[in-house]
């Protein structure tokens, strides 16, 4: 749309220059040395050059550098919930991490035994490399992923090797109490394979460093107020 209108922008300035110059609509300006310059503006190189920056210009302002959000947090803080919605809010595709998961690690943590590193980093460089793809080809994408630690980050960070800025974490804090009612309600309709017992074991192992800048979101409010509060950091 916004290109559409640059475009005929463009063409009623191409036109515009040329009724001005060729039909010798600007006499009273010939005569003076304010008439070349008014002719060079008029120039047809010139305006060619001038409508390719306004082009650029507006190409850039409405096609701005695609980005990766995680959002980040341990079992039922609302990876799904908040990143499904964040997702629609923004009109881009997201990405749940579990879904990504060997069966083996899914076996694992149905047993209760928390996942090691060697089960996390091929994991996480499979998600880097879904990230990586999206980013290639422009698109904005949303990842819900625990990313507890920062040696994981880093893993998703190099998704852009060239910005680790393009990859934006976002942490959904919530009290370990409300963590528990939501994961044993969970638990108990069946609807996850995640045990309570894991919890302990993820709180333990979240380490957030300040300098790394992490949004915090407060992920006790409703879901559409977490929405907005991220959104708001974001842009
Ligand atoms: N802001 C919220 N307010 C109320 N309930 C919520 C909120 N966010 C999530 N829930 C509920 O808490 C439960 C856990 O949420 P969700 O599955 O999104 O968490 P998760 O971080 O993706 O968990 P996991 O890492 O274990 O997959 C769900 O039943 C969900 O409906
Ligand atoms: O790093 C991890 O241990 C895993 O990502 C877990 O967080 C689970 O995938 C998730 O919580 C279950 O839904």
């Amino acid at each position: 749309m916004i290109l559409s209108y640059a475009n005929l922008f463009a063409g009623l300035w191409w036109v515009g220059g040329w009724v001005v110059v060729d039909t010798g609509s600007t006499k009273f300006l010939r005569s003076s040395a304010r008439s070349s310059v008014v002719k060079f503006l008029f120039h047809r190189s010139f305006q060619r050059i001038l409508i390719q920056i306004v082009v650029k210009f507006v190409v850039m302002a409405s096609d701005p550098k695609a980005i990766a959000v995680v959002i980040m947090g341990v079992s039922g803080s609302g990876k799904s919930t908040i990143g499904e919605m964040l997702g629609k809010a923004l009109n881009c595709s997201f990405i749940d991490a579990d879904d990504f998961h060997p069966q083996s690690n899914k076996e694992k943590m149905k047993k209760g035994i928390p996942l090691s590193d060697e089960d996390r980093i091929p994991w996480l460089e499979v998600l880097r490399d879904v990230l990586n793809a999206n980013l290639v080809s422009g698109k904005t994408v949303i990842l819900g992923c625990s990313a507890l630690q920062k040696q994981y980050r880093d893993i998703l960070r190099s998704a852009d090797p060239h910005d680790p800025c393009a990859v934006k974490f976002v942490l959904l804090d919530v009290g370990v109490n409300l963590l528990m009612d939501r994961v044993q309600k969970r638990a108990a309709e069946g609807k996850h394979f995640m045990p309570v017992e894991l919890l302990q074991s993820q709180i333990d192992l979240l380490q957030v460093d300040e300098s790394e800048g992490i949004f915090k979101v407060d992920a006790s409010l409703i879901p559409e107020a977490i929405v907005d509060d991220i959104k708001r950091s974001l842009f």
